[in-house]
């Protein structure tokens, strides 16, 4: 199907606009008005760059506050048409929004509109233009697409049909769809958003928080398929009003978009199932669902404190790289590697890359090629073993391993192993249980998407953390089983000091007896970060866990949380560059991440800003 894109999603001038959706790769573009008429572009200016870069103009909006209005008023409408029409004649857009009036001056008559956008249709056609109607959730009288539909089958024109918006019909929630009531050739044309689900006056909601469908709660998917199911053929078109959309780079922006509408269509295709899907709905290859981490990799400038840490932790330094300076660390399945021959980062240690187990690391790096994201050259040394990677959108590298299996060749193979740890040498350390990932904000539901749709990630809901210096937004994306869980967090640019000191990133390991490992440490001459007396009393206000564990928790500075399918235990290392180190021990079946102790984690971690000693 035709991909398109409202010139109103993406930053910059109309020409800028028209660039970016070219070079993503969409087929056409909406021209929202302000963008023209604010440009000094003429339109013919504007029709001959969208011709070289590829793009029709699908749609040009919107024409506003025109039907059901006093026949005084009529007469202006119309003559702001004809003025359009011409316009239109020299872009060479054949099709009109009109969006259902918001002014006082409309009136509440469905014959009035009815025939007042008959009579519009009828002055488009001798222009060759179609007009279609949209209702707008805040329109003064017409506000429901099913109302919209009403007045234009009253109208009965072959130049009028209607606009359908995913975001104007979901958003306002009327219950199980009637989309194919309406004959798939009354629908002109299809607009498509997502947004989060934030209780809020639907114009603001939607001016401002609407996002690229699968960064937000609705079912657009859904949406979809029953539009498609009425037989419609027209643009799959993204629309999308965007704060942050309206900052951010345009380029990177279209293929965020051009990224949601590849994965929009794979997930409409499965709704339809095989016959009736559109043969135009050809699917991607299926993602590849990493099974679990095979390292973090952490770019250090030099050693530093990191390998006293690693030991006292219980790691053992168990190989180092052929032709690199890099080392291995293992404790059971955990593998930190330390990459001493990094570019040298400014604010020092930070994690730089991610092995991923998949069961099929070729179908991994296809899956993200066809999700439009960057493979990376396959560097590789007379002994190295062939790595497939991909670039996160943070420029987190993402390796896709099959660590030591008897039928692939294993990226450890690269490393002169100097101890060979066994699997279960003892430590209480076994594997890594999540990474956390600081992303700068405006490629927040950038990376959200990226993880979903490129690695078949499960997103979990948006939280908000106070932080001393600022509220952090964090989301997780985890597998079915738990294996792979990654928390995406909002780096924000603090005004106090200027350092975006939330740019932490963690590694955070899974310990099978975190009392020992917490012990251990100190044993090392290592503490944990220190947490308030203040977190324990209340600890004990909000669980009656017995004595001895409340001064047990205290005395090793634990903290602690619970959900209805278990308990979570964890602690805290300092911070080294960008990088800190969370130990944490499932109990039961415990899904979350303790983000209710976070505010404790990153006051502790403002106030008392505490570093590894030196060694
Ligand atoms: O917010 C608006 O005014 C507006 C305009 C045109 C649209 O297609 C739309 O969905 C919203
Ligand atoms: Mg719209």
């Amino acid at each position: 199907m035709r991909r398109s894109i409202a010139t109103v999603s993406l930053s910059g001038s109309l020409a800028d606009k028209l660039t970016a959706a070219g070079a993503a790769g969409f087929d056409g573009v909406e021209i929202f008005e302000n963008d023209l008429v604010a440009g000094d572009l003429t339109p013919e200016d504007v029709r001959r760059r969208a011709a070289d870069l590829g793009l029709g103009i699908d749609l040009y909006q919107p024409f506003r506050d025109f039907e059901a209005v006093p026949p005084g008023v009529l007469a202006g409408g119309l003559r702001r048409a004809e003025h359009k029409f011409a316009l239109m004649e020299r872009l060479g857009a054949t099709m009109m929004l009109v969006c259902s009036n918001v002014s006082p001056a409309a009136v509440d008559d469905d014959g009035l509109a009815a025939e007042q956008l008959k009579l519009l249709a009828e002055r488009a056609a001798e222009h060759g233009i179609r007009i279609a109607y949209e209702a707008l959730a805040w329109g003064r009288h017409v506000s429901d697409y099913l109302h919209a539909w009403r007045i234009v089958r009253e109208a009965d024109h072959p130049n009028l049909g209607v606009c359908l918006d995913s975001f104007h019909i979901l958003a306002r929630d009327t219950g199980p769809y009637a989309i194919e009531t309406i004959p798939g050739e009354k629908i002109f044309f299809l607009q498509l958003a997502d947004a989060p689900a934030l209780p809020m006056d639907v114009l603001y909601w939607s001016r401002h928080y609407r996002c690229f469908p699968g960064q937000g709660d609705l079912d657009v998917a859904g949406l979809v398929a029953s539009v498609l199911r009425t037989g419609y053929a027209g643009p799959l078109s993204l629309e999308v009003f965007n704060d942050i959309f309206r900052q951010a780079a345009a380029m990177r922006t279209a293929q965020d978009a051009l990224r949601s509408l590849i994965a929009l269509e794979e997930q409409v295709g499965e709704r339809l199932g095989g016959a009736s899907r559109p043969a135009a709905l050809a699917p991607p290859p299926r993602p590849v669902v990493p099974s679990g981490f095979a390292f973090a990799e952490l770019a250090v400038p030099d050693a530093g404190p990191l390998p006293r840490l690693l030991d006292g932790l219980g790691f053992t330094r168990t190989g180092t790289h052929a032709g690199k300076p890099v080392d291995l660390w293992e404790q059971g399945r955990a593998r930190i590697l330390l990459n001493r021959g990094s570019a040298e980062s400014q604010d020092g240690p930070a994690l730089g890359a991610i092995g991923l187990e998949s069961p099929d690391p070729a179908a991994s790096v296809k899956r993200a090629e066809a999700l439009l994201s960057p493979v990376l050259p396959r560097l590789r040394g007379p002994h190295d073993a062939p790595l497939d990677a991909v670039a996160a959108p943070d420029g987190t590298e993402l390796f896709f391993c099959r660590t030591r299996h008897p039928d692939h060749t294993s990226w450890t193979d690269d490393f002169t192993t100097g101890r060979r740890a066994s699997e279960d040498a003892g430590g209480e350390i076994t594997h890594i249980d999540h990474v956390a990932l600081t992303q700068p904000w405006h490629h927040f539901d950038e990376a959200s998407l990226f993880y979903r749709s490129v690695l078949g990630l499960r997103p979990h809901d948006s939280l908000e953390l106070p932080d001393p210096y600022g509220l952090l937004r964090s989301r997780a994306v985890s597998s079915e089983d738990g294996g792979v869980r990654v928390a995406l967090n909002v780096a924000y640019v603090g005004a106090h000091g200027g350092r975006p000191d939330a740019a932490w990133q963690h590694v955070a390991l899974a310990s099978r007896d975190i009392v020992a490992g917490a012990r251990r440490l100190r044993a090392a001459g290592l503490s944990p970060l220190a947490i308030p007396e203040n977190y324990y009393d209340d600890l004990e206000a909000r669980h009656d866990l017995g004595t001895e564990r409340h001064e047990l928790l205290r005395e090793l500075g634990l903290l602690y949380d619970r959900d209805e399918y278990g308990e979570f235990l964890h602690f805290y290392t300092a911070t080294t560059g960008r990088v800190f180190f969370e130990i944490v021990q499932r109990i039961g079946d415990y899904r979350g991440y303790g983000a209710i102790n976070a505010p404790v984690r990153l006051a502790a971690q403002h106030t008392r800003a505490q570093r590894v000693p030196p060694p």
